[in-house]
């Protein structure tokens, strides 16, 4: 699994690898070292100029620099600060660096190959402001292709937010594992390419911090995920609901509905408004229209305990009907909601966590708009500090697996657990995209995949599907361009 380490949890990595035995100073070298390395592979980057701050960030600078110089790159260095002030492994290689330590303000910083953003990291405390945000702006306003040691300087490696300021890395070198703000927009862009380099923090220190955050790949879920058995059958595989709302606003459920049949749920009954059904029964054929005009007919056509899936949202509108439809699904099913359904709950929370509270395990697929709506007032989940903190505090307060989507989209589970989603291309933001990704949930749940691992592996098929579709995808193309990702899915997973 690809864990992703908050800088707290990176300098406890750090500590880990010393009581293991690994020189601190080395970890320093090492890291200075990759950057020098990242730095030779540019373009004929014959003058460098590493700008270094007044930490172990800087210490990194001072390490690349010498590097550099050996092997043969005309190399300036400009400290942030004053030499005498700097400690520790950062005053070590600053010692080591033989050349003349200069004043930020003298280097025309337009006129560098490369520069080496090697001011703050994983230890920046505060907004930047004064001469660190000057310089940071200097260095952005430069044009010149820099490479950033750990994080971009003035990026919060916990929250993916600039704190001040920031430049435009076109790459990024860091250590052991990557941070959340390596992923978490704006932090994502800013970072440019990211680099992890192996400094020689064993791996074992991964079982003692017990990381909760992933990049959501399919190592995360991969064990949890449903390959069809061989001597299974279609009710093996699932039954699952989408409830639709009327003519005219029956594609969404039909998005989802596609969804689900392509996410692999065996069958794939839609509840819809009497006159909806014509249009539900010309899609695939596959699917099952079912008349069903209110919340009672709902009741009675999921009195078959086997159709124990159900996804509500897309297309249903917001409001009080829509609320019903949702209180005669719950009890003892799996649920997904989406979009209108989450709208119906405006301002109520607590109304979600008590629908969770009576399913067999809830998702939500919020968007920020629908997110905002309906969380209003609550500051806790609104105001945490990041996207991540935000999602988590979400799913915690609803007691359901929670996924906030976007270019970053969030997983997160009541207990913490979260991951964060990179493989989704720009262009998979096109109406109803969001339907086909409530559908595939929908199926994986109805598959018996557990909440959390359903949640994140629908996120990643999502986007791995839109790739595959390409550009130009709009959502239709989303439930078909699911069978080339399934087809290598199933060929990694079962071979
Ligand atoms: N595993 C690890 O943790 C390793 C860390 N290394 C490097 O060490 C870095 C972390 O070092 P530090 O903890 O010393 O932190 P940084 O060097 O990132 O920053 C801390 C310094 O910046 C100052 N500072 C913080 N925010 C400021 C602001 N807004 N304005 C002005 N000054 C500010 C602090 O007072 C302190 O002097 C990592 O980013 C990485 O580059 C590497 O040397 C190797 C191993
Ligand atoms: N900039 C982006 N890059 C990649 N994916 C995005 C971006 N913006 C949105 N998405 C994804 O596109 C989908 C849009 O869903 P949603 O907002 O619910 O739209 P709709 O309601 O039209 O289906 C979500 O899966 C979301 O994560
Ligand atoms: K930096």
């Amino acid at each position: 699994m690809h864990a992703l380490l908050d800088p707290q949890e990176m300098a406890r990595a750090d500590r880990y690898a010393v009581e293991t035995g690994v020189a601190s100073f080395t970890l320093m070298e090492r890291a200075g070292t990759a950057v020098a390395d990242a730095v030779a592979r540019f373009p004929l980057p014959t003058r460098v100029v590493v700008l270094c701050g007044p930490g172990n960030n800087g210490g990194d600078g001072f390490v690349a620099a010498r590097v550099l110089a050996q092997r043969g790159f005309r190399v300036r260095v400009a400290l942030l600060g004053e030499a005498a002030r700097l400690t520790g492994d950062a005053a070590k290689a600053a010692a080591k660096w033989r050349g003349p330590v200069e004043e930020p303000a003298v280097l025309d910083l337009t006129e560098a190959g490369v520069i080496v953003d090697a001011l703050f990291g994983a230890g920046l405390a505060r907004d930047l402001d004064g001469a660190a945000k000057a310089l940071v702006q200097r260095m952005a306003a430069s044009g010149r292709p820099i490479i950033a040691v750990d994080l971009p300087s003035g990026l919060d490696g916990a929250t993916g937010k600039v704190r001040g300021a920031a430049a435009q890395a076109k790459e990024t070198v860091t250590f052991f594992r990557r941070k959340p703000g390596h992923l978490l927009e704006p932090g994502r862009r800013l970072c440019g390419r990211v680099r992890v380099a192996d400094i020689g923090i064993p791996e074992a220190a991964l079982a003692v911090i017990r990381p909760q955050a992933f990049v959501n790949m399919p190592d995360l879920w991969q064990d949890a995920f449903p390959l069809p058995a061989a001597m299974g059958h279609k009710y093996d595989r699932g039954h699952a609901v989408v409830v639709s709302g009327g003519p005219w606003t029956s594609g969404a459920a039909h998005l989802a509905a596609k969804g689900a049949l392509r996410a692999g749920a065996g069958l794939v009954t839609v509840a819809c408004p009497p006159a909806a059904l014509p249009l539900h029964a010309a899609s695939y054929a596959a699917l099952m229209p079912r008349p069903v005009a209110d919340a009672a007919d709902l009741a009675l056509l999921l009195a078959d305990r086997r159709l124990g899936t159900v996804v509500l949202g897309p297309g249903l509108g917001a409001g009080a009907a829509t609320r019903a439809l949702i209180d005669a699904a719950a009890p003892g099913r799996r649920l997904v909601l989406d979009a209108d359904a989450l709208t119906s709950y405006e301002g109520a929370p607590w109304a979600v966590a008590a629908v969770a509270g009576r399913s067999a395990g809830l998702i939500v697929t919020p968007h920020e708009g629908e997110f905002a709506r309906l969380f209003r007032g609550d500051r806790e989940v609104l105001e945490a500090p990041s996207k991540l903190a935000r999602t988590r505090a979400a799913a915690r307060r609803l007691g359901a697996v929670v996924v906030l989507k976007g270019p970053d989209t969030v997983v997160a589970a009541p207990d913490g657990r979260a991951a964060i989603a990179e493989n989704a291309p720009a262009f998979l933001a096109t109406a109803g995209a969001g339907d086909v990704l409530a559908g595939i949930a929908t199926g994986l749940l109805a598959q018996g995949m557990p909440v959390f691992e359903a949640a994140c592996a629908a996120v990643w098929l999502h986007g791995a599907a839109a790739c595959s579709a390409g550009p130009g995808l709009v959502a239709d193309d989303l439930p078909e361009a699911l069978r080339a990702v399934y087809a290598e899915l199933y060929e990694k997973l079962g071979g």
